[in-house]
């Protein structure tokens, strides 16, 4: 399963930087390649993987060829995208939902394998769980059969989605078989301006860069903008690396990671805590390595920001106009944007703060962590929401901490509903869609077509303009709601 090996080098020998001069991408590959073959492939040892419900046809491929998990205790599944948002306590009533999360329960069971189940304290969404409980730490590898995995990179881990026959050899063997990628450098420097967050900054670099703009790339965020985020910030950031094409984004680890860190269940405790983290402050880009491409930006610049179209790079600042596709020179950009315009039902050149919508959502792994809902709760205190919406927390712990501070009084006296934590409006699995025609201003990281279910419209934004959005039922910039409130970025 692990290939036939051609040459046996030793990993350190073909790295393609000195050691003395080399990114912190790699440090993690260099640290983790077992092997490498003469074409460039190197077997990587993988130290999380993390399984949700569409972890089944991995286990369909271990089951036909009646193979076992070779490290159990490494691997962790949670349910996620099927789980119900609502009347948890009783039985899932969705045949088909019920059947997914049956499903999972009974293969993580089979092997062995340690399952965060539906009604556990610690359920939530991969990304936001699974950090939660201390299992994301600086300098591991970490997969999980999902493009967002990138998540994991805040911490400074080299984290990855795979996909599923990359799921079931990671079981069997622990390791994968990857191309060495490419070095990408992003910088954010200088202050972000009051009331701009980590979302802003992604939708931006994105716009800028395009959604093809890292392909193939490791991203290293870099700069003041950056190391000023909080965890929760450096997470959205992280987390929306995959809609630029890139194969993951990391941020290498400091002060910030370990007080976020120090604690949590499965993180190293007390004076083991304190060694590792000598040792993750090693995890540096050296002062003169090279990356393969750059990008920067300045933090004062970036201005709060929605997507318009059906990518996201289709996203430009509140208080710019929808584009015109007859001033588009290339053809190919041309007909993306009518066709996007036709989609969404936008005329080109209107104001993106005239844009009207039917439906908020505040959830997903980029944006449901408890500074996300503080900083949609600061906008919504004391007003009511124009248009319905759901606000669905991260995960269990995050709906805890939110209750304890009164932030699903604030949601529910303003209209929205509060529910259970899971993937829900995002992807829609789990029954929760918005629906056809209607325009959703959603905290997500896609607005492909029908994304939000069929027929659906998708606006991402940071969770505090969704929050405005909700109040004047069109897309409006939070600042100007947020004036002489408490500004949460
Ligand atoms: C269903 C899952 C495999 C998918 C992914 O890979 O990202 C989903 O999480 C998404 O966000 O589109
Ligand atoms: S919340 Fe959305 S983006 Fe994140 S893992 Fe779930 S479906 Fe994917």
């Amino acid at each position: 399963m692990a290939g036939s090996v051609v040459a046996v080098k030793k990993a350190a020998a073909v790295a393609r930087t000195p050691p003395e001069n080399r990114t912190i991408i790699d440090k993690l590959w260099d640290a983790h390649a077992i092997t490498t073959r003469e074409d460039g492939t190197s077997l990587l040892w993988i130290d999380r993987h993390l399984l949700h419900e569409g972890s089944f046809h991995a286990f369909d491929q271990l089951a036909k060829r009646g193979a076992g998990v070779a490290h159990p205790e490494l691997t962790f599944g949670i349910a996620d995208h099927y789980a119900p948002t609502r009347g948890r306590d009783g039985s899932v009533a969705n045949p088909e939902i019920a059947r997914m999360l049956d499903q999972l329960s009974a293969n993580t069971a089979r092997h062995g394998l340690r399952l965060i189940g539906l009604r556990d304290p610690r359920q939530g969404i991969v990304h936001v769980a699974i950090p939660e409980q201390g299992l994301t730490l600086p300098g591991l590898t970490v997969v999980c059969g999902d493009s967002h995995t990138s998540t994991h990179g805040a911490f400074g881990a080299f984290a990855f989605g795979i996909g599923a026959s990359e799921v079931a050899h990671v079981l069997m063997t622990q390791t994968l078989w990857q191309k060495r990628p490419h070095r990408m450098r992003i910088v954010v420097d200088g202050p972000l301006g009051p009331g701009i967050t980590a979302k802003d900054v992604a939708l931006t670099i994105i716009a800028r860069i395009g959604a093809d703009g890292a392909q193939g790339c490791a991203i290293e965020y870099a700069g003041s903008a950056v190391r000023a985020l909080s965890m929760e910030g450096r997470m959205t950031l992280c987390n929306l690396s995959i809609e630029s094409g890139g194969r993951l984004g990391l941020v290498a680890p400091d002060e910030t990671t370990f007080a976020w860190l120090r604690g949590r269940p499965f993180a190293p405790q007390g004076a083991a805590f304190d060694a590792a983290a000598e040792d993750w402050r090693e995890l540096a880009s050296d002062p003169d390595a090279a990356f393969d491409r750059e990008a920067s930006f300045s933090g004062v610049e970036i201005a709060p920001t929605v997507t318009w179209g059906v990518s996201p790079e289709h996203a430009a600042p509140i208080d710019a106009t929808v584009p015109d596709p007859a001033r588009i020179a290339d053809e190919g950009r041309a007909q993306a944007v009518r066709d996007a315009l036709a989609y969404m039902d936008l005329r080109a050149g209107m104001r993106l703060d005239e844009i009207r919508i039917d439906r908020v959502f505040i959830g997903s792994c980029t944006n449901s962590r408890i500074e996300d809902l503080r900083a949609a709760a600061a906008v919504l205190a004391g007003r009511k929401a124009a248009a319905p919406g759901l606000v669905s927390p991260g995960s269990s712990a995050v709906k805890r901490q939110a209750e304890e501070e009164g932030l699903d009084r604030i949601f529910r006296e303003a209209g929205l509903e509060w529910v259970e934590s899971g993937c829900s409006m995002c992807v829609g699995m789990n029954g929760d869609i918005v629906p056809a025609g209607e325009r959703c201003a959603s905290t997500t990281n896609r607005n492909f077509k029908g994304r939000q279910g069929p027929g659906s419209r998708t606006h991402l934004m940071s969770p505090a303009m969704v929050a405005a959005a909700a109040v004047t039922g069109r897309l409006t910039d939070a600042r100007a709601l947020l004036a002489g409130r408490e500004v949460v970025g």
